[in-house]
């Protein structure tokens, strides 16, 4: 009889793929595909080894239990019309994965790095995106691509001459196809070809920078450096220079939050049953699993480094989202699940998003939030869709001022305190009437960190939000924060992201372009959003550039406490409404109007 967890992954896989009619013998519930010869399968024992279910016509997605068949070591789903994204959790054991010529998207799951079995991979002619793990460079021998890769972040020197001629920022366009595999493509005929050379320069280049790195590090280490924001600035361009990637750092420990309890509540006896104290609903899988039409493309809304979001509608009609998080690259042991979890349930806070409740059903770990339905705040910054002119200047600060007191909250309310570690414009969602509410609170300790302390190469995303020393050293604390919000309210004030290499060089990092204009207040007239259309008060805008010249200072012991930026930005929120009234609130004048109005006064 087949083993019950291959019986199972299989049965979804086959109701993921709209169980179709070309995959003989195969059933959606139970059955035994080992003794019942299922299509395509080879057994040995109880356990599946092989799928090889290449151009049998077969759609739908890949589902969400492939993990589960831990003896699979081919899987050949080559040549048929499967949709989606790749599962984050594949069968870890696997040495063939095959899956070219399908109408994959998304990106490469990081557990793919975990795979260290896998010899041939063949992913060509789909639609998949992202980064290319660096592991891929040196342990595989067959690895073809047809996407859209990001080929930057470090992996160029192994790729063959690229197309185009800038150098680290290469991106391979949608739908170009690299015949050559990545490894042993050198025409050794030829002698040193041109990719060869690049590789070599490419590596010198990153043995300097790394050279670099070191002695600035101890540099910084031994106080001789006094950092001022220059220097700051120097080190944001060195990130965007170089992609860097800081492995295996480690967090200090006011990051590492087990028990958050806000003051006022108290902490019991958290450690006598492994999940008592958890204020959050218990949902069971297949309730999750209904919600979201089992976790379909169409409910997925979105995807960050270590989960998905699916919106996802309750027994009890409820809207929520249901947080998938990647199992198979955090493994988090079951008693530090519990207790970050009982933390993060313990959060209330009016710009805090609730968690509701959880599931951690067959090896699960899914966190059930209210749903917030008005996108985040990068979307309305950034997306192409002039979402941005919705963003007046009295709703920027009003975002600004709800997302501090959030940090407040986290850093000096709760106790012990929460630093949040991950602090950026798409972790601050949006409501209706355009209240912030932050996102992933307390999370980071279960996503990135796991039981080693350690930080995933896929953090490089947010870089732009990281304090310099952070980017440094990896050590982490409430000050951290401090800096992420400064840059995040400098993303309000520019309209620009905190990185963006689409940009000359001197402007692509945000914090290294705009703080030396903060203080002058014809310079700052310029970098201020366009999309603004000049309709702001000049005085405001000043006193929200002095508060993120504060924030983004350097020198963390600098950088004020979360409760003197919410002050300064309470000012700056009753000075508005002020001017307001005065300027003919009663009278019926047009928001616009008010806030020309407002501008001349200042
Ligand atoms: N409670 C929620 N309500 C509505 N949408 C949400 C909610 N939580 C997350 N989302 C959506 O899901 C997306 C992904 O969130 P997630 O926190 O997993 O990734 P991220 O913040 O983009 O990246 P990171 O992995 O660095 O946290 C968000 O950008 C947002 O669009």
């Amino acid at each position: 009889i087949t083993n019950e967890d291959d019986v199972f992954a299989l049965n979804v896989l086959f109701t993921a793929m709209g169980a179709a009619p070309t995959l003989d013998g195969w059933s959606g519930q139970g059955g035994d595909p080992c003794s019942d010869n299922w299509k395509g399968i080879v057994c040995v024992g109880p356990n599946i080894t092989e799928l090889n279910l290449s151009g049998l016509n077969l759609m739908g997605t890949l589902g969400y239990a492939l993990d589960k068949l831990r003896s699979l070591m081919i899987l050949d789903l080559s040549n048929n019309q499967i949709k989606g994204s790749l599962p984050f959790q594949l069968p870890l054991n696997i040495q063939k994965l095959l899956l070219a010529n399908n109408q994959l998207i998304g990106v490469l799951p990081y557990s793919l790095t975990y795979m260290s079995k896998l010899t041939d991979l063949n992913i060509s002619n789909n639609e998949l995106n992202g980064n290319i793990p660096d592991v891929f460079q040196t342990s595989l021998t067959d690895l073809y691509l047809g996407n859209g890769f990001n080929i930057s972040s470090g992996t160029i020197s192994a790729l063959p001459p690229s197309p185009s001629p800038s150098g680290a920022e290469s991106i391979v366009p949608m739908g170009a196809i690299i015949q050559e595999p990545l490894i042993g493509s050198a025409d050794s005929e030829q002698g040193l070809s041109g990719g060869y050379i690049a590789g070599i320069v490419a590596a010198l280049m990153i043995i300097i920078l790394v050279a670099i790195t070191v002695i600035l590090f101890f540099m910084w280490k031994s106080k001789e450096l006094a950092i001022k924001s220059k220097d700051a600035c120097f080190l944001q361009g060195y990130l965007i220079n170089t992609n860097t990637k800081f492995k295996h750092r480690s967090i200090s420990d006011t990051a590492t939050m087990k028990y958050m309890i806000p003051k006022g509540q108290k902490a019991r006896d958290v450690d006598k049953t492994i999940n008592s104290g958890i204020s959050a609903t218990i949902f069971n899988f297949g309730e999750l699993q209904a919600g979201t039409n089992n976790f379909s493309q169409e409910k997925l809304i979105g995807e960050g480094a270590s989960a998905r979001v699916y919106k996802g509608t309750l027994k009890s009609g409820k809207v929520m989202a249901i947080k998938n998080i990647d199992t198979s690259a955090h493994m988090v042991p079951d008693k530090e699940f519990f207790d970050v979890l009982m933390g993060i349930s313990r959060l209330r806070h009016a710009n805090v998003v609730e968690l509701v409740g959880y599931c951690t059903e067959n090896g699960h770990r899914m966190l059930v939030y209210e749903y917030i339905d008005n996108g985040t705040l990068h979307e309305a910054l950034h997306s192409e869709e002039d979402k941005n002119k919705l963003l007046t200047w009295n709703i920027r600060i009003k975002i600004a001022l709800g997302a501090a007191r959030a940090l407040e909250y986290l850093h000096e309310i709760c106790e012990p305190m929460v630093v949040h570690c991950n602090f950026k414009s798409s972790n601050i969602l949006l409501d209706e009437d355009f209240t912030p509410r932050l996102s992933d609170c307390g999370l980071f300790a279960l996503t990135y960190f796991g039981s080693q302390c350690q930080l995933p190469e896929q953090h490089v995303g947010s870089f732009g939000y990281s304090a310099p020393e952070f980017a440094l050293s990896g050590v982490f604390s409430a000050k951290s924060d401090v800096y992420s919000f400064g840059v995040v309210m400098l993303e309000l004030l520019t309209g620009r992201k905190p990185l963006d290499s689409s940009r000359p060089r001197a402007e692509q990092s945000l914090v290294c372009w705009a703080a030396p204009q903060l203080n002058d207040i014809d310079a700052l007239s310029k970098i201020v959003d366009p999309s603004l259309k000049g309709i702001y008060p000049a005085k405001s805008l000043a006193r929200f550039a002095d508060v993120v010249a504060l924030c983004v200072q350097a020198e963390s012991d600098l950088r004020p406490p979360m409760s003197e930026v919410v002050q300064s930005l309470v000012h700056l929120v009753q000075r508005a409404s002020v001017t307001r009234r005065q300027s003919g609130d009663e009278l019926g004048l047009s928001q616009r109007y008010m806030e020309r109005q407002d501008v001349g006064s200042e």
